[in-house]
């Protein structure tokens, strides 16, 4: 087990590797001021699967199991999550914990942030893209015209990864999460992408050890750009690469159809090509995009860019109506440029020509 630390407004640890969660009672005790009583929110499938551990290991007053993946960030399961809370007579020094991927995580963490005006919560994330989620305070729920349209900033008071729960994630969701690894790398850290490339030719087989390392690496390049901009004032951006037109596609799909990391990856060569274009980053692009390919990655949408520019135009990044885009100047680093409807519209319809990705 390793532990790594977020300074942010408050100070946090992130346990991560084997046998984490049974640290979770030592936890809770050190916590000031005492813990009055914990209400547990955790993912529906997470909880069949992992039962015996979560009982083992995590002492909870109320339980409360939420849909599994994405339709837990609905308003409806929001109210049902604060109703939990209030039945289970949660009181300002009580603790919700998050059991499950970044849905249950953005739900709970949100639910955390406005029960009474805001209590405690911590992380217990489940999945390879929970590396990303259950650090850095976003918390969210969706609304049918955007990703995490109602939120807050609210940071855990610790995240407990155990790499146990990573055993049972089908393929699919390895795939997810395994794309904002890749953001995380191609945002910072040139010699990780290296890394990675040549490391991981298959996401079905992947070292135990190289994929801890992996996580241990993207937390930390997560947690040094939330230290320095913790409400995403400036350089927080960088981590919404490939989230503007990735989350346009998200939305258009109606959420939970097309997997969050899915729909990253898409955004993220999306904003590759742009920043070709616009930057001149200087990559070679067939490389990373077989790469890309060969982990079995579908990077394919059929909606039509009116749609999608419509959704970007909602993008929280924006300001005064202009749409913010993150690119790559090189790899590692990341610039905010404003991006016109017409340049989206050309690299848009120079993809989906050239028949390469889209
Ligand atoms: N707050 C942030 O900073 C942040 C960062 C990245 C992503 N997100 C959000 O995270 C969400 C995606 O998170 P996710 O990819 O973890 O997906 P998720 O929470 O939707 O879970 C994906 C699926 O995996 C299942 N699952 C979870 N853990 C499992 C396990 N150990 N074994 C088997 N099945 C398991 C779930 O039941 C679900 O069906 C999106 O809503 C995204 O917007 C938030
Ligand atoms: O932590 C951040 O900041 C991120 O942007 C991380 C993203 O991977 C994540 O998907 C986040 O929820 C997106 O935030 P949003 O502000 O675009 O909704
Ligand atoms: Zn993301």
């Amino acid at each position: 087990m390793e532990q790594l630390t977020i300074r942010t407004g408050t100070e946090y640890p992130v346990f991560i590797g084997e046998d984490v969660l049974k640290e979770t009672g030592r936890v809770i005790e050190a916590m000031q001021p005492a813990v009055t009583s914990i209400l547990l929110l955790v993912d529906s499938n997470v909880y069949e699967l992992h039962k015996t551990n979560i009982h083992d290991h995590i002492s909870f007053d109320a339980l409360f199991i939420l849909p599994a993946g994405e339709k837990a960030k609905s308003f409806s399961v929001y109210e049902e999550a604060i109703g939990a809370a209030l039945e289970a007579g949660l009181d300002r020094h009580s603790l919700i914990i998050a059991c499950g991927g970044g849905a249950t995580g953005d739900l709970a963490g949100f639910t955390a942030a406005t029960y009474m005006r805001g209590i405690r919560y911590i992380q217990v994330p489940t999945t390879i893209l929970a590396h990303d989620s259950a650090v850095g305070g976003k918390t969210a729920i969706n609304h049918p015209l955007g990703k995490n349209m109602t939120g807050c900033f609210h940071q855990p008071s610790a995240v407990l990864y155990d790499s146990m729960f990573l055993k049972t994630l089908p393929l699919r969701e390895i795939r997810s999460g395994f794309a904002e690894v890749i953001k995380h790398a191609l945002i910072a850290d040139k010699e990780f992408l290296k890394e990675i490339m040549e490391e991981v030719k298959d996401l079905g087989s992947l070292n135990d050890d190289f994929l801890q390392y992996a996580l241990k690496r993207g937390i930390q390049i997560k947690g040094e750009i939330v230290q320095k901009d913790e409400r995403e004032q400036n350089i927080r951006a960088y981590l919404n690469f490939g989230h503007t037109y990735g989350h346009a596609v998200e939305a258009w799909s109606g959420f939970g159809k097309k997997l969050h990391g899915e729909c990253v990856m898409i955004g993220m060569i999306y904003a590759l090509h742009l920043s070709n274009k616009k930057t001149g980053l200087n990559m070679s692009m067939s490389d990373f995009i077989s790469w890309v390919h060969s982990l079995g990655y579908d990077i394919h949408t059929d909606a039509p860019f009116a749609d999608l520019l419509a959704l970007m135009k909602k993008d929280k990044k924006n300001l005064n109506r202009e749409i913010r885009f993150v690119l790559l100047e090189s790899i590692g680093n990341p610039v905010i440029m404003n991006a016109a409807p017409d340049e989206l519209n050309n690299i848009h319809d120079t993809l989906k020509r050239e028949g390469e990705i889209l």
